[in-house]
């Protein structure tokens, strides 16, 4: 048996650390997607060639509907340039998979150094207790924890922050070897313990263990509604007298300690075996200069953690993220040290998914779709984008570093791994690392570390990895690696989004825009996939159009698409039909549920109309200097009222930005009149007996649809009487402004 054993591990030996595999029925996507692009060509040809004549099956449209008619086509040039691009995320989609026992058969004594990156910013929208289950789930990888160092950046500045880091840091002697014995997953204690203990747990070590956790918590809590930290706990460690002089989050000198110093012989858990290193880092801030949010943090980040502990392998999380997979590090390296195709790969992105999705996702926050498909497409062509969390980095491509086939990048684990020194000594040299002034006249935020200047750094930073020659490489197992908190309002699910299409509109409008600076740098594929996401806020106009134009030519008989007789309306049904049809199955495929489908198609609606908008208006602002760029963080705690309509899957319009519920009550009740006033004409025709005279069907389609799904809208407008409601004023407002647009309209030219 031995010996089979063995010849067996021979074989291992040389094998692969992952696989890569193609999906399958690629062919037949393929056909369709061919099939797709011929109907767009013919719908083009229909609209050109009518443009030019001024007839359609109707008779003729005048002159204002050839306006509407070119207007119209502008918007399906740009629909099918939009589509070729989600065709490129699409093409040739790629499945990976690891085999940890390999790795830890081959490089269980030689694994490499991993830093873990948490960031936080502010401990009221942010709460510590939340921070530090994420601190304490990185803490508890199934990973040696001599190579395991963990960092938190706090932007907040917060003493809160840093006592319940400190109180974590002790919960951690009982917290880890529990993990490791009972072998428990997911490692963040409020996840673990709020499910009932498997039978294989000992209930002694489990109640034990959850009254520790409870107590910290409540301690942490007290501490919180005080609003400051009780003198007894201050006198406990040196650190708090930090906070002496600190004069505001805004304004303070750097604040690094080392809390557990995995050096030190006496840093060891309740069994006796060594802890993880835990670093609280507040970089310095001050009112005169600019602190880059959170690429400035991790920039800090990777310096102070050179000094200290300098792993190889970078792993950045968002503190709401904790780590649902102990073995995740494990994962990420079977592919940075795979013999073959290690040397090549830059990161290892992970999907950001949430532990808060209802049923129904409401404000689809689960971009299942883009997580399932769009990623697994952009691996199949050179890398997905790096997404700002759950993602492993190596330090070096991080840093700049080019690609470079004759001088391949290994990881090498003879590097020393901690420093020496003691730990004031650590501390005072790593402090001068996180000054405000360290980085002027240097590449931080340039060509090294994390990208500056763009509301989504991350992005931008792994398309420039990507540029300097690296891959990079999407992972997403069975079970979820992270797991993160999603927005609960519509208010801040559309913020979000705002943010993240401001981000990509920047790096549009930049030098680096994907095909000018991917250029001959990586395939044409990533480029176009890049695209599809750069040019989010691009679709705000033509949408916005669609939503306008066919409706209001409704009301005044205007056709705009051919009647169902005619041998051109076939391409546009096969496209609408086809087009739905995809989506949906798309999306089961991808976990989703039918209603959230619909829910999702509402979303993509509300964010272009009104996310996209503003973030256009926005950018445009910024670039003409008109404004200052920001970030909006976003909450990760919801009173109870919001949640429990959250929970419902009810539309939160009560504390929405009123602009955004203006301008999506506005287009919805457009949609409403039209519908209403076109099918009063559609009546009166039949009456007089001439139904097919006018080919308005697909206008009456398309503005039932919107109509359709825009029901929650009626409702929060006029039908609800919670605090979730549209307010009085917003109701007045859209009322008035879509009376007037459709008077207007339809009194013009008739
Ligand atoms: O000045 C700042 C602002 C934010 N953060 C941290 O950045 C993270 C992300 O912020 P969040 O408000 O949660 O934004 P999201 O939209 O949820 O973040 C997504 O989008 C960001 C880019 O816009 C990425 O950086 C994130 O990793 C990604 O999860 C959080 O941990 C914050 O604490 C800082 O450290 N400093
Ligand atoms: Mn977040």
């Amino acid at each position: 048996m031995g010996s089979s054993k063995d010849s067996r591990d021979d074989e291992e030996y040389n094998l692969p650390l992952f696989e890569t595999k193609e999906s399958k029925g690629r062919l037949a996507y393929r056909l369709f997607s061919v099939s797709t692009f011929i109907c767009i060509c013919l719908i083009l040809v229909y609209r050109a060639r009518y443009i030019v004549t001024g007839f359609a099956d109707g008779g003729e449209f005048g002159e204002s509907g050839r306006r509407c008619w070119i207007g119209l086509f502008a918007c399906e040039i740009w629909f099918t340039i939009y589509w070729l691009f989600t065709q490129a995320v699409r093409w040739n989609l790629v499945y990976r998979n690891t085999f940890r026992h390999r790795l830890s058969l081959r490089y269980e004594e030689k694994l490499p150094g991993v830093d873990v990156f948490v960031c936080t910013a502010d401990p009221t929208i942010e709460p510590p207790i939340m921070v530090i289950n994420t601190v304490l789930s990185v803490m508890a990888f199934n990973y040696p924890s001599e190579n395991l160092s963990v960092y938190l950046s706090d932007d907040g500045g917060s003493e809160l922050t840093f006592y319940a880091l400190l109180e974590a840091s002790h919960f951690a002697k009982f917290w880890i070897p529990f993990c490791k014995k009972f072998k428990v997953e997911p490692r963040s204690p409020s996840a673990c313990l709020s499910n009932p203990p498997t039978a294989a747990l000992n209930s002694q070590e489990w109640s034990n263990i959850k009254i520790l956790y409870k107590e910290m918590e409540e301690r942490i809590e007290t501490a919180m509604k005080l609003g400051r930290i009780p003198e007894e706990m201050q006198a406990k460690h040196k650190g708090f007298s930090e906070w002496a002089s600190v004069s505001s989050q805004r304004d303070h000198q750097t604040i690094l300690q080392i809390l557990i110093d995995s050096r030190d012989p006496h840093a060891v858990d309740i069994e006796g075996c060594k802890l993880p290193m835990l670093v609280y880092l507040a970089r310095e801030k001050r009112p005169q200069h600019h602190h880059n949010f959170k690429a400035g943090a991790l920039n800090a980040l990777i310096r102070v953690s050179s000094e200290i502990s300098n792993g190889q392998i970078i792993l950045t999380v968002d503190c709401d993220m904790y780590s649902n997979d102990s073995e995740s590090i494990r994962d990420a390296l079977c592919f940075f040290m795979d013999e073959e195709k290690g040397h090549e790969i830059a990161y290892v992105q992970y999907p950001q998914m949430f532990r808060n999705i209802t049923t129904h996702d409401i404000y689809s926050n689960s971009l299942c779709v883009i997580y399932n498909v769009e990623l697994r497409g952009m691996d199949g062509s050179g890398g997905p984008l790096y997404v700002g969390t759950g993602c492993f980095h190596r330090r070096e491509t991080l840093l700049g570093r080019k690609y470079s086939k004759g001088n391949p990048l290994r990881i090498d684990t003879s590097v020393r791994k901690l420093r020496e020194g003691s730990v004031e000594e650590l501390e005072d040299k790593s402090k001068a690392l996180a000054s405000c002034t360290y980085e002027e006249n240097t590449e931080w935020g340039n060509e090294m570390g994390l990208k500056y200047n763009c509301a989504v750094e991350d992005v931008l930073t792994g398309l420039s990895i990507k540029c300097r020659g690296w891959k990079s490489v999407y992972l997403n197992p069975e079970r979820p690696g992270f797991l993160g908190v999603a927005p609960s309002t519509l208010g801040e699910a559309l913020i979000q989004h705002k943010r993240w299409a401001e981000g990509h509109l920047q790096i549009l409008l930049s030098k680096y825009n994907t095909f000018l600076y991917g250029h001959r740098k990586i395939s044409l594929a990533l480029q176009m996939g890049y695209y599809s996401q750069d040019c989010w806020c691009l679709n705000c106009f033509p949408t916005i159009y669609y939503l306008l134009s066919p409706p209001l030519c409704l009301l005044k008989s205007i056709p705009l698409f051919p009647k169902i007789t005619n041998p051109w309306f076939q391409p546009f049904i096969y496209l609408i039909l086809t087009k739905y049809i995809y989506s949906l199955v798309e999306f089961l495929r991808s976990g989703g549920t039918l209603k959230a489908w619909w829910n999702d198609q509402r979303m993509w609606m509300f964010r272009r109309i009104t996310s996209y908008l503003l973030a256009t208006i926005d950018t445009i602002r910024k670039l003409s200097g008109f404004a200052k760029s920001g970030f909006v963080i976003s909450s990760k705690f919801a009173d109870e009222e919001v949640l429990r309509m959250y929970e419902q899957d009810t539309i939160e319009f009560g504390t929405t930005t009123p602009i955004f519920t203006t301008i999506t009550a506005t287009l919805a009740l457009i949609n409403l009149f039209s519908l209403v006033g076109g099918l009063k004409r559609v009546i009166v025709d039949v009456e007089e007996g001439k139904v097919f005279e006018k080919p308005l069907v697909l206008q009456i389609v398309q503005c039932s649809l919107v109509v359709l799904i825009n029901l929650p809208v009626y409702q929060g407008l006029f039908f609800r009487k919670d605090k979730g409601r549209i307010p009085t004023s917003v109701t007045i407002k859209s009322v008035v402004l879509a009376l007037s647009v459709c008077i207007i309209t339809s009194s013009l030219y008739l």
